[in-house]
């Protein structure tokens, strides 16, 4: 066990027989600042595979919060359980409990399978939660600065690609109509894109083909998994990780990738194999980054104008990347894997022997 977990700082199963609550909770790196990182609900098959997404997950917030530059450290929990049947009140109060007794060494909200409402439960028996609804003093829905940070991230692409902002005039393939994925379609469609878009349910493209009628872009729905071989000048995946691959990589005529999803990339390798067809690649963590921007502002009381002024670095950070890659001859995702590890080495090499306790900033909400 502890070589599985050998690059985590603790990992901790949390068990509540009286509520049927089974989750791990995983603290990766708080070289930043306290571990923060949502809660996901999935029926997985065994704890191994629980264990082993929460490992991976929390690893990846580490990256994203330093890509990101907030006081934050890389956590994340899995609820083993099915959303869809298992989510209940008390089992969300005890979560909490949980949660509360890492005393404000980890901070969680939603992620896949849970909800803003969940936690007003957990909400209840900690402090430590971020993304409630509005009503109980959160920032409200994260998917506003989360697609806000793709449409920096896709003209930041494109100014690499071609020394313009501009949106309009080329043609994106979406693959998702979500939160995240319908929010930049109708974005591309206002600045008058042509839009070719995919999701598994009719009711998100039959609002975007309306959307599309009184808005200046054109959107044409694509059956399926024949997105990946559209002739469009960038992709957008805001639906499932794991999908770049050996398979797909080969029918992409794309010349960028730029989306939300998280884990876009099935293998690191997979980051070379695009940059050696010439296909631009935005790191996910990176370009995903304004949700996690939106919750961790949380800490300062909400505020939606800060919020969108913090997300625009995903803009700068992008080029810097794209940038030190060429001149590196290395993957984008190395580019921004180094960007990350150069901001953690800097700041773990700062004395601190004034911070004896936790900062003020974290006792606000404690
Ligand atoms: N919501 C947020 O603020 C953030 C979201 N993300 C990531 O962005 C992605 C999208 O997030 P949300 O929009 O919030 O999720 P969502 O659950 O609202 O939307 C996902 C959409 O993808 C569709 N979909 C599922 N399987 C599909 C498939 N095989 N082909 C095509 N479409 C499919 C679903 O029907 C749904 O419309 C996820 O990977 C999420 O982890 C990352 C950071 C923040
Ligand atoms: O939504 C949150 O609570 C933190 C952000 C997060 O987990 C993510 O960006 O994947």
């Amino acid at each position: 066990m502890f070589e599985k977990i050998s690059q985590h700082e603790q990992v901790v199963f949390c068990n509540d027989p009286s509520t049927g609550l089974n989750a791990i909770i995983a603290i990766h790196n708080t070289t930043l600042g306290p571990a923060l990182g949502g809660c996901r609900m999935r029926p997985y098959s065994s704890v191994d595979e629980a264990l082993e997404d929460v490992l991976r997950l929390s690893k990846g917030m580490t990256y994203k919060c330093a890509g990101a530059d907030v006081d934050f450290g890389g956590g994340k929990s899995v609820i083993i359980g099915d959303p869809t049947s298992e989510r209940t009140p008390e089992l969300f109060r005890a979560f909490g409990q949980f949660v509360d007794s890492l005393n404000g060494r980890f901070y969680t909200g939603t992620d896949m399978g849970t909800t803003p409402d969940d936690f007003v439960h957990a909400l209840k028996e900690t402090n430590c939660i971020v993304g409630v609804p509005e009503e109980y003093g959160g920032s409200g829905d994260s998917s506003v600065p989360t697609a806000q940070g793709v449409i920096y991230g896709l003209q930041a692409t494109i100014q690499t690609l071609e020394g313009t902002d501009e949106l309009a005039g080329k043609s994106y393939s979406i693959q998702g109509l979500g939160k995240v994925g319908f929010k930049v379609a109708e974005q591309l469609l206002a600045a008058g894109a042509q839009i070719y878009v995919t999701d598994i349910n009719e009711k998100a493209l039959k609002q975007i083909q309306e959307r599309a009628e009184l808005l200046p872009g054109n959107a044409e729905v694509v059956d399926g998994s024949d997105i990946y071989g559209v002739d469009a000048d960038i992709f957008i995946p805001c639906a499932l990780g794991g999908i770049i691959h050996d398979e797909t990589i080969e029918q992409l005529k794309v010349k960028a990738i730029v989306g939300s999803a998280n884990n876009q990339l099935l293998e690191d390798k997979h980051g070379l194999y695009l940059q050696q067809k010439g296909i631009l690649y935005g790191p996910d963590y990176i370009v995903n980054a304004g949700g996690l921007i939106q919750v961790a502002d949380e800490l300062y009381g909400p505020n939606k104008a800060r919020v969108l002024t913090k997300t625009r670095a995903i803009y700068d950070s992008l080029i810097q990347i794209y940038s030190e890659s060429t001149k590196n001859s290395i993957s984008t995702m190395e580019a921004a894997n180094r960007f990350c590890e150069e901001k953690l080495a800097a700041r773990s090499k700062r004395n601190s022997f004034f911070a004896h306790n936790r900062r003020p900033k974290w006792q606000v909400r404690n």
